[in-house]
């Protein structure tokens, strides 16, 4: 099985610099998410592992093999786009048969009607249409085959689009934002099967999304971009509820993690607009403290809160609070804390702590507050 590794890759454009030495790597069988906000240049880091862009610095192996100048096609590498990239005038079937054609047929037996009549085309051509169907059947895409792109759903498109990569039968697997077009039922279903897809080919998998959600639920470690720099990259746990960065901790949860400032005393111990959180730190002075909206509860006593403002969301209420100064969100059950004024308290196990330039900083010890 190939894996994928990014070594030190730098690009710029005219005077802006877009990757900065960048190192990832995908492993042999692995589904790695790719997630940044728009422009932090994961689209450029794409292009660069498909051989259209060339990088300014670094080094590009597919399977322990340097790759970097090599042209997209001796790459075994497959790329699907966000628009699909479709052929309009040829069906689905044809569509998906392109990389095989290309393959397999010499220029003369592509033409179409002359080719067909050249030695050896026909058996060639069966061959490829079984091929065809064979990736074609577990995409639900068997009885579409004979329509063009302009007779498909948008979601029936990007199938087509997965069927004409799986059918190459690549080592690395390249998907650029797949499912951004989609409508949200669709998105849940296709996430599904690229994933079930991923599970059938094992090919080492790298997924660009800007969407926490997908690169959450679907890959098996998630890299987090921002700004042309990879700042972590770990299980959807381990970025999730251990972020390395305050950047990281910004950028992934939905309502954002609330970020407050907090003192550590002489003692190290970390306080709270004036309370004691449960939490000592070898760091002394101004921190952030990182509640995430699930962490917090309401409690009979603890810091005294005064609601603005309830979003309800069917499953769970959104309540905007503030503690002293600062505001703060917590997510807790519908119909619970009907009162103005609230307790909030949290378990300090959850809470993260932050120094001045954005580096995590660990806990020495914490008691429950
Ligand atoms: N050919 C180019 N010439 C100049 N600037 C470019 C070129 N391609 C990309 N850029 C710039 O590089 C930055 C990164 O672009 P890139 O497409 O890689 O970002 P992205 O993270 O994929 O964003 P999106 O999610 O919006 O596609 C952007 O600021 C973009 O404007």
């Amino acid at each position: 099985m190939t894996g994928l590794e990014l070594r030190g890759i730098g690009k710029a454009f005219g005077q802006t610099t877009v990757l900065h030495k960048v190192d990832l790597a995908v492993r042999p069988g692995e589904f790695l998410a790719l997630l940044g906000p728009s422009g932090c240049g994961k689209s450029t880091l794409m292009r660069i592992v498909a051989g259209i862009e060339a990088p300014d610095h670094g080094q590009v192996l597919i399977g322990g093999s340097e790759l970097t100048q090599a042209h997209p096609a001796a790459r075994n590498v497959a790329m699907v786009f966000q628009n699909y990239a479709l052929y309009p005038h040829l069906t689905a079937a044809q569509n998906i048969a392109v990389p095989l054609a290309m393959r397999r047929l010499s220029a003369w037996q592509r033409m179409p009607l002359l080719g067909g009549l050249l030695p050896g085309a026909r058996a060639i051509r069966r061959a490829i249409a079984q091929d065809v169907a064979r990736v074609a059947e577990p995409l639900g895409l068997a009885h579409l085959l004979a329509r063009k792109p302009a007779q498909l759903s948008g979601g029936q498109r990007q199938r087509v689009a997965l069927a004409r990569a799986v059918v190459r039968d690549p080592s690395v697997f390249l998907l650029d934002e797949p499912l951004s077009n989609l409508d949200a039922a669709l998105r849940s279903s296709t996430r599904r099967e690229i994933v079930e897809i991923h599970r059938r080919t094992g090919a080492a998998t790298l997924y660009v999304t800007h969407d926490q959600a997908e690169a959450l639920t679907m890959a098996d470690r998630v890299a987090v971009m921002l700004a042309g720099r990879i700042l972590q990259c770990g299980t959807p746990r381990e970025v999730y509820e251990q972020p390395a960065d305050i950047r990281v901790a910004r950028f992934l949860g939905d309502p954002a993690i609330n970020l407050l400032q907090a003192e550590a005393g002489e003692d190290g111990m970390v306080r709270l607009e004036g309370r004691t959180t449960g939490l000592r730190t070898r760091q002394r002075g101004p921190l952030t403290l990182g509640l995430r909206p699930e962490a917090l509860q309401v409690a009979a006593q603890g810091w005294p809160a005064r609601v603005e403002a309830r979003e309800y969301l069917g499953e769970a209420q959104l309540l905007h609070t503030r503690i002293g100064p600062q505001p703060i969100i917590l997510r807790v059950p519908p119909g619970l804390a009907e009162a103005p004024l609230l307790h909030l308290c949290f378990d300090p196990r959850e809470a993260l702590l932050f120094g001045a330039d954005g580096a995590r900083v660990p806990a020495l010890e914490v008691q429950h507050a």
